[in-house]
């Protein structure tokens, strides 16, 4: 579908809780504010978090949501289909004792934000904007496959959005070069440019602009990250830029088609160590050829009161538990594929042979 179709598209239902991300920039709650109200200007920053599958957008939310920074924080998800649900169970959310107090939830079903949910999109930050009072912050987590020209130009494109909100940073124009305690130390400091420089080199040819910040688990100054302001009228030649490149791209070209989606999902217990050996044998044999970028999911444990959250990146994979199940939680195994040549029957036969019996 061509970005011009998304005008017939009707609305899709946005679901909206009471409880209430891949590299982006932060600015310190109080500077924010202080800022805004010197300027007199109240919008509120939103902050689009980019980056590819797995490589730390949740991580950077649950950072943020989780620091001593007292600002009331709405996350936005974008998450295809069936993830739906995953996401957030696997995201803590701040206790408001001096961190992030999570007004809103919103989840973006059926689609990627920067194609088929615009519209989406636009009725969930217009909803947001009129709880305006209580907000500081918004933060946009987009799918791992989002380009995010298209949500540029929706908060810029939308007139009665575009005073209310402000697009304070797009986490990708900041960049978070994160994950860098798995670069290995003979592949580092060894030579007189070292990976990471290299890395920061070539990143820098793309973007000279790119303000670039080296991360473990997304640990960063959150002055450097919210409140940025990177697009205000001085840096409007980047915006502009930005959009442009919008314009030129076709929804082909900003996803590759042949990685698919799929979600198995059981309401019985697993067996841990059965699921270990069963994520081995597809992560690392590479079962029947498939090859799976991406897992993550959420498992109802044999002997557990724990939710247990299963993420993979390729190969490398954990599965922790984070937090109690909740009373009011359905407790069940879901577990998000995305890769290639994906063989749904197969997956879901073999995992349901990790099920114990329903008691
Ligand atoms: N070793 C290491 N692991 C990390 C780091 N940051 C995040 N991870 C792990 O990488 C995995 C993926 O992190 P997420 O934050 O879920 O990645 P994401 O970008 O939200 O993933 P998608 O939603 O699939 O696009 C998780 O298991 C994290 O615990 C890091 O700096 N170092």
């Amino acid at each position: 579908m061509e970005n011009d179709d998304d005008d017939e598209t009707p609305p899709l239902a946005i679901e909206i809780n009471e409880s209430s991300s891949t590299n982006s920039i932060l600015q310190n709650a109080s500077s924010s504010t202080t800022r805004d109200e010197e300027d007199g200007d109240e919008s509120v920053g939103v902050t689009i978090i980019t980056g590819y599958l797995g490589s730390g957008k949740s991580t950077l939310v649950n950072y943020i949501l989780n620091a001593q920074h007292g600002m009331k924080i709405a996350v936005i998800l974008n998450e295809f289909g069936d993830e739906i649900g995953v996401e957030r169970a696997m995201i803590n959310e701040g206790d408001g004792d001096g961190g992030a107090i999570v007004e809103e939830w919103v989840e973006l079903a059926n689609g990627c934000v920067c194609c088929t949910v615009k519209h989406s999109l636009v009725q969930a930050l217009e909803q947001l904007i009129q709880r305006k009072d209580r907000l500081d912050h918004i933060l946009l987590e987009t799918t791992g496959l989002a380009n995010p020209a298209p949500l540029a130009s929706v908060l810029w494109l939308d007139d009665q959005l575009e005073s209310a909100v402000r697009l304070d940073s797009i986490i990708t124009d900041l960049i978070i070069l994160n994950k860098i305690d798995l670069v290995s130390p003979e592949h580092s400091g060894s030579e007189s440019l070292d990976v990471l420089e290299k890395l920061e080199k070539k990143i820098h040819d793309i973007n000279s602009l790119a303000r670039i910040i080296r991360s473990v688990r997304c640990e960063v100054d959150l002055s450097k990250i919210l409140g940025c302001r990177s697009y205000d009228a001085k840096h409007l030649t980047h915006l502009e830029s930005l959009l442009r490149d919008n314009k030129s791209l076709s929804n082909r070209a900003l996803h590759d088609t042949s990685v698919r989606t799929l979600c198995i999902s059981e309401w019985d217990k697993v067996d841990l160590d059965k699921v270990r050996l069963w994520l081995e044998d597809i992560l690392w044999e590479k079962k029947n050829n498939m090859d799976v970028y991406r897992c993550k999911g959420v498992l109802n444990v044999q002997n557990s009161d724990q939710v247990h959250t299963l993420q993979a990146v390729r190969e490398i994979y954990e599965i922790v538990p984070v937090r109690r199940w909740k009373h009011e939680e359905a407790r069940m195994d879901k577990i998000v594929f995305i890769g290639r040549n994906l063989q749904e029957g197969l997956l879901r036969n073999t995992f349901r042979a990790c099920l114990l019996p329903t008691e």
